[in-house]
């Protein structure tokens, strides 16, 4: 049985995760951090607390749906400490001092960071690479959706997919995504990516990447219908995580893509 440790645990995602773990049958919830009270019920020999090292030391690994502070705050613990745990982290919205810290601490333990941890999109980013290489002279624009709670934009998935299509045309994402449009901006630029969010209601999540040209377009469109193929993605590349070198792995490493 593998123990898992959760960050993020009174969170929309965190509180799937608790559920899933009672039924699965190689992991099972053997510690949460929580940033102030757990109201969901937890088996008794399951370990509470707001200690991100008591967290590290009870578990074998530990999966992070968070926000960018508590991260960081485990990061640190991790880079600080003795007590070295595989991590997975799914928390968006990172600074650069936040990833150089994930980046720091993955020469320490496995750490698998992914933006979104449901297949299709890890599929989807494939396709995004291949569409962006392949038509070469079609206009890249991607729109994400979600939920009235959500806190980044644009979202973690979303910069993964214009990385994704700026790193296939040989483009540096930072230098021509474009985040937003208003007045007289001009015509479109041939490289820009434009990168769009919606949010609203309750929508668990849904990324579109369109290619156009004239004469014809293409619009590559994910949805996720709930919530629980984020905890459930999470889970199993944990299991897979346990017992890696110290290494920045991505979702494809995990699922072989
Ligand atoms: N990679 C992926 O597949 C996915 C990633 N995400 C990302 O995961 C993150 C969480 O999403 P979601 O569950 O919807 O968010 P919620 O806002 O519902 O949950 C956030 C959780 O983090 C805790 N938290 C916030 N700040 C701190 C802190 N400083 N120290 C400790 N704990 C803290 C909150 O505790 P409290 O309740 O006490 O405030 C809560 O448990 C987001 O970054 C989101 O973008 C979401 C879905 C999928
Ligand atoms: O906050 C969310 O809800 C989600 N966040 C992730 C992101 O920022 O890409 C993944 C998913 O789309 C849901």
């Amino acid at each position: 049985m593998i123990n898992v440790g959760i960050v993020g645990s009174t969170g929309r995602v965190g509180t799937l995760l608790i559920d899933d773990l009672k039924k699965d049958e190689e992991a099972k919830l053997a510690a949460v951090h929580v940033f102030d009270k757990l109201e969901k019920d937890v088996p008794e020999d399951v370990v509470i607390t707001n200690d991100m090292k008591t967290l590290l030391e009870s578990v074998d690994v530990v999966i992070d749906f968070s926000a960018p502070s508590a991260t960081e705050e485990l990061l640190t613990q991790v880079i600080e400490s003795d007590i070295k745990k595989p991590l997975v982290i799914a928390t968006t919205g990172f600074s650069k001092h936040q990833q150089n810290l994930l980046i720091e601490a993955s020469k320490l333990v496995p750490i698998l960071y992914s933006t979104n941890m449901s297949l299709g999109v890890a599929v989807l980013n494939k396709l995004v690479s291949l569409a962006s290489k392949t038509l070469k002279d079609f206009d890249i624009e991607i729109v994400e959706q979600h939920h009235r709670y959500k806190v980044d934009s644009p979202s973690g998935t979303a910069l993964t997919l214009a990385e994704s299509a700026a790193k296939a045309r040989d483009l540096e994402l930072d230098k021509v995504r474009v985040s937003g449009r208003d007045g007289e901006i001009g015509a479109r630029t041939k490289d820009e990516i434009g990168v769009m969010s919606l949010r609203g209601g309750d929508i668990v999540g849904r990324h579109t990447v369109g290619l156009y040209n004239d004469g014809e377009f293409i619009e590559l469109h994910h949805t996720a219908t709930a919530r629980n193929t984020f905890s459930k993605g999470a889970i199993r590349v944990a299991k897979w995580l346990v017992g890696k070198e110290p290494n920045l792995y991505s979702i494809n490493d995990a699922l072989g893509l």
